[in-house]
């Protein structure tokens, strides 16, 4: 499991290892100079007089920049560190005596200084961003604004792009909530210091992230016991999926219910089956208005009946009815997913955590205006972490919001990002299959579904899934359809588990 911790909680670990007097910053920037080392030596480049910019902030973000650059200096590269102001006055020194050009842009933003930035950005091949990192607060903020979008400019016009390192985040970005208040800096490569920070998993921001390695300072037991932010691992789902022993049967591995699907849309009850099924349940109930879903499965019994979890809404067009089946089993502690058109039903009712909606960004921008909440679609995309935990507090429910990196809250504020699927995934019918296959993952641990944060840490691992199975589909990289993605939910379960 990847955890993330707030800036405030990294400080508060930090605090005692500084004031005992660890070297934490010359830690993270051995680190830092190792992947820069590293990198050079992958692509078989020749280390002594390789080209590195360090772009160098005000803060300690600016002072790893400045000990990795004496480290690399030490190592024969030919480094240049720009900075402006007050910077960090031992890395500073340490720099210099390493032989570090240094050069000082008086006027950050006058003509001359962009020029001068945009040469020594043409001239490095490497670029260690140091200028804003943890002790950042809201948009870059002049001169680094400029510098950003100059910056931004120069690494898209150039032909061959610099790999660009990002100390501990890429300049720009909103550490706690993962946003993209202004410029920012995307990174090839971003060495997290510590621990990850909510910016390395929550969208927009991961997507500027490039790889993130995290380099242990040693904090790791003051940090709190809850994460800010989570992405389970292979292993976390493993421990997780019950794999059905010689005493279980049909019965006891869970049952999913589904009303899904309709005479207008009939394709939607057959994906929404697909990914029931190819989790593994131990049997699936279909009571939707599909005429396809018996004919495509026999294995689904027809008729409604005692379930372990229900899922509803992929492909209805009528919800009448539906709702007293949804509230009677809600209190009867069984947990439903509630999909597309039946997500209507949390617009008013306040609903326990082991609802789980599935809302992609318009039907989240819907939900959260029937809510009252003045917003709009780029918002909701542009504030995914935001709109999750919002729609989850006002709900009561576990809210699944679908985009590229799936993120999931709960309504006592616990995140979870999963990333990992290819752009592939989204094609139509792949949030039908995702539904199926939540509510399988539910049904089969239903007797742990309902307590405090299982809800979403279930519907966290079925995202995984999903997302590694339309990874497998699309290989390298090739189109893909919903029920391919169903089709590889087998094999994922089978790597994970072995
Ligand atoms: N505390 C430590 O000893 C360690 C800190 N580390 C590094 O230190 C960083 C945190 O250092 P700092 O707390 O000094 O913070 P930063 O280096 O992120 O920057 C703080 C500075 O940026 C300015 N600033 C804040 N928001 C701004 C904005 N929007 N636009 C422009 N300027 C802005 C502040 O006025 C302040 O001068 C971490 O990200 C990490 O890179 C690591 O070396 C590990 C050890
Ligand atoms: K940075």
């Amino acid at each position: 499991m990847i955890r993330a911790f707030s800036a405030e909680a990294v400080r508060s670990a930090e605090a005692p290892l500084l004031a005992a007097g660890e070297p934490l910053m010359r830690r993270a920037s051995y680190a830092i100079a190792n992947r820069t080392i590293s990198y050079l030596r992958a692509g078989g480049f020749t280390i002594p007089g390789s080209t590195v910019l360090a772009l160098v902030g005000p803060g300690n973000n600016g002072g790893d920049a400045l000990f990795a650059s004496a480290f690399l200096a030490d190592r024969g590269l030919d480094v240049t560190a720009l900075y402006t102001g007050t910077v960090h006055d031992a890395g500073l020194a340490a720099a210099r005596r390493a032989g570090v050009r240094l050069i000082e842009l008086v006027e950050p933003t006058s003509a001359r200084s962009l020029a001068e930035l945009r040469d020594w950005a043409a001239y490095g091949g490497i670029w260690i961003d140091g200028l804003l990192g943890i002790g950042a607060r809201g948009a870059a903020r002049e001169p680094f604004a400029t510098w950003i979008s100059v910056l931004d400019a120069g690494r898209r016009a150039s032909p061959d792009e610099p790999f660009i390192i990002a100390v501990d985040v890429p300049s720009g970005v909103s550490v706690d909530d993962g946003e993209l208040p202004g410029p920012v800096l995307p990174a090839s490569l971003t060495v997290a210091t510590g621990c990850a920070k909510p910016a390395h998993l929550l969208p927009p921001a991961r997507y500027v992230c490039g790889d993130v390695d995290v380099v242990d300072l040693g904090f790791d037991a003051h940090l709190p016991a809850q994460a800010e932010v989570c992405e389970l691992s292979d292993a976390d789902v493993a421990d997780l999926w019950p794999v059905p022993g010689l005493a279980d049967h049909k019965y006891t591995r869970g049952v999913v219910g589904l009303i899904t699907g309709s005479q207008t849309y009939p394709g939607a009850g057959v994906l929404s089956v697909a990914g029931a099924l190819a989790a593994g349940p131990g049997m699936v109930r279909y009571w939707g208005g599909s005429p396809h879903v018996v004919q495509a499965y026999p294995e689904v019994v027809p008729g409604s009946g005692q379930v372990h979890s229900l899922v509803v809404g992929s492909g209805l067009d009528d919800l009448t009815g539906v709702a007293n089946e949804v509230t009677a089993a809600l209190d009867a502690g069984i947990p439903v997913v509630l999909d597309a058109g039946a997500i209507e039903l949390a617009y008013t009712r306040k609903l326990p955590e082991w609802a789980v909606l599935t809302p992609h960004a318009g039907e989240l921008t819907a939900l959260l205006s029937a809510r009252g909440l003045q917003t709009d679609r780029a918002e909701v995309e542009s504030r995914p972490a935001w709109a999750a935990r919002t729609a989850a507090t006002l709900t009561g429910a576990s809210v699944v919001a679908k985009f590229a990196t799936d993120v999931i809250a709960s309504p006592s504020g616990q995140l979870y990002a999963q990333g990992g699927a290819p752009a592939w995934r989204a094609t139509a019918g792949a949030g039908d299959v995702l539904a199926g296959l939540i509510g399988t993952v539910l049904a089969m641990n239903a007797e742990h579904a309902c307590e405090p944060g299982q809800a979403s840490l279930l519907a966290a691992a079925a995202t995984h899934i999903h997302g590694q199975a339309a990874a497998l589909a699309a290989g390298s990289g090739r189109p893909i359809r919903a029920l391919d993605i169903a089709a590889h939910i087998p094999p994922v379960i089978e790597r994970i588990l072995t």
